[in-house]
């Protein structure tokens, strides 16, 4: 690709969610200091950081639940402090989110938990609420019959699905994972990734995932972004991740756990040295 092909291809992009200059505090603390950041249509951004460097802080800014110092947040080209009533929910209805541990109520069934943003949104007779909730079990690769299972009768990773298909539940354009493979064994992790990258491809869903999971950032993320030092320390591909020069991202990208997923050749230097460049 050469570069007049590849920053058309940038110049394309939707933007489905732009944040500039975020700044979100607590009291004296600042956790977020003028954050920028861009997620586009189609792709699947992995957001890291260290432990306590403000990533749930920033997906809850976006989703409203956190109040911000200042900075704007433009949602689906939508800037929420700017609609009515009406439009809020219309946005609303686009966004589907997957809290860390499911977060399902413990007292209603799968398919509850499923219709409860059909029930808050839509006004959808029983027997086609019914329907679109067994649709969405399958779409997550879970049996019919786990429609009358209550969470209890789940296991770990039967919840993060049945979670996913709620967030599924109103056809959303962009979906917030927090963490959704933690607590998960490598195997139900790689699965759950898997049906992350067949629903986005499928769905043409736009998705936003906060992780620890080096494995998910390899294998299914297209981009990544860095929260230290209260920003967006870096954003781009594994290999801009193994190029940036910053202790935190390089133990992180390039440390002992990494060196068994990450290639560590996966350089731009490197690449560049193989194709003669250099
Ligand atoms: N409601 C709140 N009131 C005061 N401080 C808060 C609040 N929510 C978060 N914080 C602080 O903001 C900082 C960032 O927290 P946050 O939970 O966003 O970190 P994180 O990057 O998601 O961490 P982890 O990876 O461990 O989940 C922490 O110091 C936390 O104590």
């Amino acid at each position: 690709m050469d570069d007049n092909t590849a920053s058309q291809e940038t110049a394309e992009r939707e933007t489905i969610l732009s944040v500039r200059d975020l700044t979100v505090g607590f009291g004296p603390k600042v956790v977020l200091d003028n954050l920028n950041l861009d997620i586009y249509r189609g792709e699947i951004l992995g957001f890291v950081g260290a432990s306590g460097t403000g990533k749930s802080v920033l997906m809850r800014t976006v989703l409203r639940l956190l109040p911000r110092r200042s900075g704007t947040i433009h949602i689906l080209g939508e800037d929420y402090d700017s609609l009515g009533e009406e439009e809020r929910m219309k946005l609303d209805m686009r966004l589907g989110v997957l809290f860390q541990h499911g977060a399902l109520f413990s007292a209603l069934t799968v398919r509850e938990n499923i219709q409860l943003p059909m029930r808050e949104y839509l006004d959808l007779p029983k027997w086609l609420m019914d329907e679109l909730a067994l649709l969405k079990i399958e779409m997550v690769g879970l049996a019919a019959d786990a429609a009358d299972k209550y969470p209890s009768e789940l296991s770990g990773g039967m919840i993060k699905r049945a979670a996913l298909a709620r967030a599924l539940a109103l056809d959303p354009d962009l979906v917030f994972l927090d963490e959704p493979t933690s607590g998960l064994d490598p195997i139900g992790a790689a699965e759950f990734d898997e049906l992350i990258a067949r629903l986005r491809d499928t769905l043409g869903l736009t998705v936003y995932m906060v992780t620890h999971d080096l494995d998910s950032l390899f294998s299914v993320c297209d981009r990544i972004a860095v929260l230290g030092q209260k920003r967006v320390l870096v954003e781009g591909t594994i290999e801009d991740m193994l190029e940036f020069d910053d202790p935190w991202v390089q133990s992180y990208f390039r440390g002992k756990r990494a060196r068994s997923i990450v290639p560590q050749d996966r350089s731009k230097t490197s690449q560049a040295l193989r194709h003669g460049l250099k």
